[in-house]
Parts: structure tokens; C-alpha cells; sequence
């Protein structure tokens, strides 16, 4: 077999508009380092490329607790012919530091569709800018991959959610962003997509119908939900005042990830499908002594485990079954 060159696949997949690469690597200013060039990332997707055998259609970021461990009957777990890849291993790959989250990339089937999974993501609270978190996603872009599974912990924010439901996000938004900080600010290499991508399309119609439908299927509809799920810095959780605030402006799930993911996905055209599990009830009074804790986020992971495996594996088969073309 001929070898695959992440070059050839995304010449193949977008319409290459620039030749000549921006100066990347340096703000206006010339000092802070804001992306990976186009050319550092194709090093990565060679080194990957070189180590597998079909390239991968869907990728899959695992939520903590969500098969961002490796775990008997966890999502990452049940990929076949699996080729594990650990993060430190990969030439400009960031690496994992979060309790729950693994660090490798595992390349393999679900369901007999060619998949990437990452086992532990990046985050902003770990000390890695927005782009840097985001590099696996343009990385997966140049394996050739065409639907992102982003799959979240979060906190349920909506009075209606109960610990262990799962949300499907209609939408997001991007709190950080308001201040300016997004995994797209810098110089913009058109290879990957525009300078002014839209968003109001950013979690695909079509999957989502399709997730309900698999969730009726599955007798899991009574605990699936849809709504917006919105993405703070953290490390901390949230005040009363803030989880109130958010609740205004119509937020149902709080996390500290996937938001910046989705962005840069939807920005090299890749479609995306979300998905959060409720860890934990968002404390939005003073009289409420619980508080929130990582520990309590990772045993409902731990909870749900089997039924995701289950319901992701179905979703991967549909998705990769539907109109390539729907929006
Ligand atoms: O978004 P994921 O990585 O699933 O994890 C969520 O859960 C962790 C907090 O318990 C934070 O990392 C938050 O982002
Ligand atoms: N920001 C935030 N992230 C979470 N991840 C899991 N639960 C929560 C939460 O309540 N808030």
C-alpha cells in the first residue's frame, strides 16, 4: 500500500486557496507564539500516518471519565485492532495532566468504521493556550478525518437535569471568547479555513436528529436531553452568583473544554456532534452545602460508562452511514 502524506489528504478534502503559509508561530507584535505552522502540524500527521494502516473517518474526544481512561468496557476500550499511541510519543503533541484523562491516541474500529479516539484532552486551566489545546483536532483534520465526537463532563446547570443524564448541544456559547480568547486568534492559514468562519451551524442538524432517534432506540431517551452548554477557563468551579448569571443567558451545562475544539473543527469543515454527561448538579443557592468535586465527576463517568460505549458506538455507525453532504 502506497504511503498516506497528510499533505495529499487535505488538498484532497478543502480547496487550497494559499500557498504561501503566513508568518505563524508569532502575534502582530512578533512575540507570542499563537499556532502551530500548517507544516509543524503535517509532521505530526505524517508520524501518525506512519504508524497506521487506514487512515481514520471519525475522531472522538473522550470527556473525563468518559473513556479518557483506559478502563474495562470504557468507549476507547471497545475500539478494535486497536494501535495506542501515547501523547508524549507524538512529535509536537501536548501531554495530558488532568486525573481521568490518559494521554494517548487510539486508532482502530467501532462498529467497522475507521475511528481516532483521544484518551485525555488538553485543557486552558493546565496551562496550554487555546490553539495548543486544540492542535489534536487540526491533527485529525490532516489524518482525514470528517465528524468530531466531542464528548464532555459537565455540570448541569438546567433545574431540570439529574446526574447522569446526557445533553446533546444544540449549541455553545463561547464565555472566553468574549474576552478575546480564541483558538482561532492569530495570523489565519487558509488551508485550514477562513479568517471569519460562521458558527451558527457548529453542532450538525442531522447528527443530532439522528442521536435522538438512536437514544429512543437504545430506551435511553427518558436521560438524553439537547441544550447549550458553555465553556469557562476553570480550574475552579463556579460561584452561586456565576452559575446564576449563566442561567440567565440560557446555559444548561457548564464544562471547561470542548467549545474551543468545536470552533476549531468547524473552522477546517470538519462536522461535529457534542455531547455532555451530567456529572453534577450546578449549586445555584447559598443554602446548598454541597460542593463540587472532580472526584464525584469521574464516578458518574465511571456510572454511565457502559451506556456510553453503547450509545457512541451506535452514533459512530449512523454518522458514518448519513449524507455526508447534510448540514
Ligand atoms: O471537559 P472534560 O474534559 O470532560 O472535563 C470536565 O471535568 C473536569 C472537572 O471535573 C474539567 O476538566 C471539565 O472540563
Ligand atoms: N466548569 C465546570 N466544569 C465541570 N465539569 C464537570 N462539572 C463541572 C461544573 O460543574 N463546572
Amino acid at each position: 500500500m502506497a504511503p498516506i502524506n497528510a499533505n495529499d489528504i487535505v488538498e484532497k478534502n478543502c480547496l487550497v486557496t494559499q500557498k504561501v503559509l503566513p508568518e505563524i508561530g508569532s502575534d502582530c507584535n512578533g512575540n507570542e507564539k499563537t499556532g502551530y505552522s500548517y507544516e509543524t502540524l503535517v509532521e505530526t500527521a505524517n508520524f501518525l500516518l506512519s504508524r497506521i494502516s487506514e487512515k481514520p473517518n471519525i475522531g472522538i474526544i473522550c470527556g473525563s471519565g468518559m473513556g479518557s481512561y483506559w478502563k474495562e468496557g470504557s468507549l476507547a476500550e471497545s475500539i478494535t485492532d486497536g494501535v495506542r499511541i501515547p501523547y508524549e510519543d507524538i512529535p509536537n503533541f501536548p501531554i495530558s495532566t488532568v486525573e481521568g484523562h490518559h494521554g494517548q491516541l487510539v486508532f482502530g474500529h467501532i462498529e467497522g468504521v475507521s475511528v481516532v479516539a483521544m484518551q485525555g484532552r488538553f485543557h486552558y486551566y493546565e496551562g496550554y493556550p487555546l490553539w495548543k489545546c486544540c492542535l489534536p483536532v487540526r491533527v485529525m483534520k490532516l489524518l482525514g478525518v470528517k465528524i468530531l465526537i466531542a464528548t464532555n463532563a459537565a455540570g448541569g446547570l438546567n433545574p431540570n437535569y439529574k446526574i447522569g443524564d446526557l445533553m446533546i448541544v444544540r449549541d455553545h456559547i463561547n464565555m472566553m471568547g468574549f474576552a478575546g480568547n480564541n483558538p482561532l486568534h492569530g495570523p489565519n492559514d487558509e488551508r485550514f479555513g477562513p479568517r471569519f468562519p460562521p458558527m451558527n451551524k457548529a453542532y450538525n442538524y442531522e447528527f443530532r436528529k439522528i442521536a435522538k432517534e438512536v437514544a429512543k432506540e437504545l430506551n435511553i431517551d427518558h436521560i438524553v436531553r439537547e441544550g447549550v452548554y458553555t465553556c469557562l477557563g476553570g480550574p475552579n468551579f463556579e460561584t452561586v452568583a456565576e452559575l446564576n448569571m449563566l442561567k440567565m443567558v440560557g446555559v444548561d451545562a457548564v464544562g471547561m473544554s470542548t467549545v474551543h475544539e468545536v470552533i476549531t473543527a468547524r473552522h477546517c469543515d470538519i462536522k461535529v456532534f457534542g455531547l455532555s454527561l451530567i456529572t453534577n448538579e450546578c449549586i445555584t443557592n447559598y443554602d446548598q452545602d454541597a460542593e463540587a468535586n472532580h472526584e464525584e465527576v469521574l464516578d458518574v463517568g465511571r456510572m454511565r460508562q457502559e451506556m456510553l460505549r453503547k450509545y457512541v458506538s451506535c452514533l459512530v455507525k449512523k454518522f458514518s452511514q448519513a449524507d455526508p453532504d447534510a448540514p
